[in-house]
């Protein structure tokens, strides 16, 4: 893992923005995989920026998102699909038909995981996967004890994940249970990998991504096998550790 440190979330996501655009650039067919969570957006914003100014353009681009929560209707404002149409593409030139989502809605759940697995296979997989990190060491929705070979698959929810991410519901209670999530296997095949970390309620679980073993408990912690992973932090992250 190669780590590169930023003085604050701005310069982190425009750090993050420098490495997507530029291989944008190179191969204006790349396909992203792409995560969700506040910690992505300033990338986001950045990528809307250059393309407005018409210093990148998304129009071959293909993506894939990693997750979805089980029983949000893309029109739900908590669920993926709509975040990341809020967030990133209505504000692109990408076409729609190239963007990917898992669909939680899926009558057969299992199919859709085939069915969405078989997608990116048939793309040939991420050129660059774009991921947060959970306090818990997750990636995707990927839970400590998920098996390192898993590729997209229906997970239930930690009680900490449904915690953390009830800030963005009115209460606990509608977090849903479930989500379908591309797998750690999958993650690893992508031939580049950027993970974001910032703030200091990530610090401990920094901590561990960078000192601690690799082991299926901390699903992150598999990245420091992958050949080609960016880790790009904060200072509000790294400042808890050195202190
Ligand atoms: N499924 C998402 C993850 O993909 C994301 O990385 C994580 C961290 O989110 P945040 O960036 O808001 O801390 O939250 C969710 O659980």
């Amino acid at each position: 893992m190669k780590i590169i440190e930023s003085k604050n979330y701005l310069k982190m996501s425009h750090t993050a923005c420098q490495i997507l655009a530029e291989q944008i650039g190179q191969n204006p067919k790349i396909k992203l995989g792409l995560a969700t969570g506040s910690t992505p957006i300033g990338l986001y914003n950045r990528l809307i920026h250059l393309n407005k100014k018409k210093e990148i353009s998304f129009q071959k681009v293909t993506t894939f998102n990693l997750d979805e929560y089980v029983g949000l209707p893309a029109t739900h404002p908590n669920s993926y699909h709509y975040f990341m149409r809020e967030n990133f593409f209505q504000h692109i030139d990408i076409n729609e038909a190239n963007t990917h989502i898992p669909n939680g809605m899926a009558y057969d759940l299992e199919k859709e995981c085939i069915r969405y697995q078989q997608v990116i296979e048939t793309a040939g997989g991420m050129d660059i996967q774009v991921l947060g990190l959970g306090e818990n060491g997750h990636i995707g929705f990927n839970e400590p004890g998920t098996s390192f070979s898993e590729e997209t698959h229906i997970i239930s929810l930690e009680k900490s994940t449904r915690e953390a991410n009830a800030r963005f519901f009115d209460n606990i209670d509608q977090v849903p249970k479930k989500a379908i999530t591309v797998g750690i296997n999958t993650i690893m095949q992508s031939k580049q990998v950027i993970l974001l970390i910032s703030g200091e309620t990530k610090a401990e679980a920094y901590n561990r991504l960078v000192n601690g073993g690799i082991t299926e408990t901390f699903p992150a912690s598999i990245l420091q096998k992958h050949k080609n992973c960016i880790v790009l932090v904060d200072q509000e992250t790294t400042f808890q550790i050195t202190n």
